[in-house]
């Protein structure tokens, strides 16, 4: 007898309480021994519109709902009382699609109950009246579902099949609609399918939904060890990318909630797998690296073929081991004043028109940006991102200058962050170290140039060198420009992939989130622009976004007390509903609120959480980064913190136009950040002029 988990059945059973969760474990046992026995109790039910399907007893109380395949095949599909698992059978099909070689469950509304087989004549506004009854069926539309799907015209009819639907056809059709070509989509689906004398019930399709328990201790040891569902399940596009070999690099882009971090994650473990392995699995903040640390754990990785760190320490590190500016003090702009110190110093014996702030700018953005080692490569460097122009007499001046900046640096032992990136690349590629068999490297669009080019140092070119996850339209820091060509790392053709299912936020929240993004055009970093197309959201329903405008900050406070009252009412606990602002600055009212209130919370700040650790969370909007929670409160959403359009009025001031470009570019990507956090809810509130980005939201 062959036994399958589904994600169904396994969402359910993390939701029971834990000594029902040792009866299902007990049950599992004895169906996989004889489920003829008479305690199991495998019956068709007369409510149930399927033969297929099948109620099993787990005890008094609580049934199993069992779908039945061929002679000796059974799967787990639902576990719940009595009357919830009756509920939940009644309304569902149990089949296996032949075309997608996956099973599927089809949801059977009330008024369904008959289903017609035949689809019926496609009129003339039906959005697939040129697609054929067999690409449709070949892309995983159940042949009862021909006839609704055909009636689709646009995509609001799609919105109450998305129930209906098993999820596969679903994505499949919204990708369709949403401008992908059909015959690329079949090759997706047809790649997923097992080889010829493969398994078919192990096909990559069929594994997003359904695991094989081959032992009777399997499922204890998956409830035991608390395993979440994306450590089980994996997307057919994410489990191709992540159990392959490569000749090279792979980009993984995506948007918000694709998967992306579970990808890098399952790939750690891929490469693991092989005894000679020293991955390196990096991140740009050190919060991030804090927030994989947990997850990492759970998947169960030999401890001395890894080393997670965040690209900081890593480069530390490896400056130390191999002693590259030993004992030197890193200066960096944005925590440290040392550098304008320094360029100030300079300046008192000089006579220029340059100011240290320029001139820091000119020597970190240009000359450390791309490696400029003599006056010579500065005077034929492209200066991408600087506005003001420059003569050659000009630079000429400029490098002299530098000279005496990296003098004096050097005299007093500092050196600038980005030319120790520059320096230790150097290092290994002239003595050909590689650290790191391979390096895996998420939120790639976090990185600069240095970094990257230190990355593809750390590991020899060549097979399963870098995979690089990211999202450039989460690109949150203006100004960091990145390039992948520049920095030596080839990810152009098959070797840049994208995921586009969103397990994360509800279909309502994605469709705020996309429309901020909408109609923008990003950067791939590899000199073409990205696509924001076919992101669809796994989690169909759900409430759409709230946007609320207030008079002053005390309502703005009291708007977020009232939300949070809403949240705690529907069931959601404070540690799963997080606060967010421009800067902590505009919280510090809301705090006085809600210690008058006894609402325990907690402060995020880079890597320490202070206060009581079941509270609220309170942080920025870029500290946001890379969390998730079930509800999100976003404060301060108005035109001046999150502005839409450039005025004269506000943070403007001074900047040139492309600088308004990039600071506009990268608040939308901020507020599209702070949205995607969301699993469920999203409440903003502001007072002043509105967020143009999401005005048409207040009702
Ligand atoms: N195959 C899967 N099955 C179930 N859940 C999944 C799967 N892949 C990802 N998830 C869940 O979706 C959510 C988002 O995943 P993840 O953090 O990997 O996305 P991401 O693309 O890195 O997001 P972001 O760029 O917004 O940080 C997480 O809660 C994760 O557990």
């Amino acid at each position: 007898m062959r036994l399958f988990l589904s994600d169904t059945f396994y969402e359910a059973v993390l939701s029971l309480p834990k000594k029902i969760q040792s009866k299902v474990i007990a049950f599992q046992k004895k169906f996989r021994e004889n489920n003829a026995s008479n305690g199991i109790h495998l019956e068709p039910i007369a409510q149930f519109k399927d033969n297929a399907l099948r109620s099993a007893r787990v005890d008094d109380n609580y049934r199993a709902i069992i779908g039945v395949l061929g002679n000796n095949t059974y799967h787990l599909l639902y576990v719940g009382t009595h009357e919830d698992a009756y509920n939940w059978g009644m309304r569902k099909r149990f089949a296996w699609n032949e075309h997608t070689q996956s099973c599927q469950l089809i949801t059977v509304t009330e008024s369904e109950e008959v289903v017609s087989k035949a689809a019926p004549e496609t009129t003339e506004n039906a959005f697939f009246k040129d697609v054929t009854n067999d690409k449709l069926l070949a892309i995983g539309v159940p042949q009862e579902l021909l006839g609704k799907v055909r009636a689709i015209q646009t995509l609001d009819d799609l919105d109450p099949l998305d129930d209906m639907l098993p999820n596969d056809a679903y994505e499949n059709i919204f990708n369709l609609m949403d401008g992908e070509n059909i015959d690329d989509i079949i090759a997706g689906i047809e790649s997923g399918r097992a080889k010829a004398n493969e398994d078919e019930l192990l096909s990559d399709n069929n594994k997003r939904r359904f695991v094989e328990l081959t032992d009777d201790d399997e499922l204890q040891r998956i409830i035991d060890k608390d395993m979440d569902v994306w450590q089980l399940f994996l997307h057919p596009s994410q489990r191709k990318l992540v159990n392959a070999d490569y000749k090279g690099t792979m980009k993984v882009s995506g948007g918000a909630g694709t998967g992306k971090t579970v990808a890098a994650l399952h790939r750690m473990k891929y490469l693991t797998s092989n005894p000679n392995a020293n991955v390196l699995f990096t991140t740009y903040t050190r919060t991030l690296k804090e927030n994989l640390d947990g997850l990492v754990q759970k998947m169960d990785i030999n401890r001395g073929r890894y080393v997670l760190n965040n690209i900081d320490q890593v480069l530390i590190e490896c400056a130390r081991q191999y002693h590259i500016k030993d004992g030197f003090k890193i200066l960096d702009y944005t925590g440290d004043e040392e550098s304008l110190k320094l360029w100030r110093e300079v300046l008192e014996t000089e006579v220029t028109e340059f100011d240290e702030h320029f001139l820091y700018d000119e020597y970190i953005d240009v000359i450390v940006y791309f490696g400029n080692a003599d006056a010579h490569s500065y005077m034929m460097q492209q200066r991408v991102g600087r506005t003001k122009a420059l003569s050659r007499k000009q630079r000429m001046e400029i490098w002299k200058l530098v000279e005496k900046y990296v003098a004096l640096k050097q005299e007093r032992r500092y050196i600038d962050r980005l030319e120790l990136f520059n320096e230790t690349t150097n290092y290994l590629n002239e003595h050909n170290v590689r650290p790191f068999t391979n390096v895996i490297a998420d939120e790639f669009q976090d990185f600069s140039n240095p970094e990257l080019k230190f990355l593809r140092a750390l590991v020899a070119e060549g097979r399963n060198d870098l995979f690089l996850t990211g999202d450039p339209m989460q690109r949150i820091y203006s100004g960091r420009k990145i390039n992948f060509s520049t920095a030596g790392i080839n990810v152009r053709g098959v070797r840049s992939r994208r995921l586009k299912i969103n397990y994360r936020t509800t279909e309502p929240i994605k469709r705020v989130a996309v429309s901020i993004i909408k109609g923008q055009t990003y950067d791939d970093m590899d000199g073409g622009t990205e696509s924001t197309k076919g992101y669809v959201s796994l989690i169909h329903g759900g409430e759409k976004p709230q946007y609320v405008m207030v008079s002053n900050a005390t309502e703005e406070v009291t708007q977020v007390a009232e939300w949070i009252e809403a949240c705690k009412n529907s069931g959601i606990s404070l540690k799963d509903i997080c606060i967010a602002a421009p800067s902590m600055g505009l919280m510090k009212e809301l705090q006085t609120r809600l210690h008058t209130d006894g609402t325990a919370y907690k402060v995020l700040k880079g890597t320490s959480k202070q206060g009581a650790s079941d509270g609220v969370s309170l942080c920025t909007f870029h500290s946001l980064k890379g969390l998730e929670f079930k509800a999100v409160i976003l404060m301060g959403v108005n035109e001046r913190n999150v502005p839409s359009k450039a005025t004269e009025a506000y943070p403007f001031n001074g900047m040139d136009a492309l600088e308004k470009k990039e600071y506009l570019s990268s608040k939308r990507s901020l507020l599209y950040v702070a949205i995607t956090r969301a699993r469920g809810l999203v409440y903003m509130v502001g007072y002043g002029e509105p967020c143009g980005l999401v005005a048409d939201l207040i009702l």
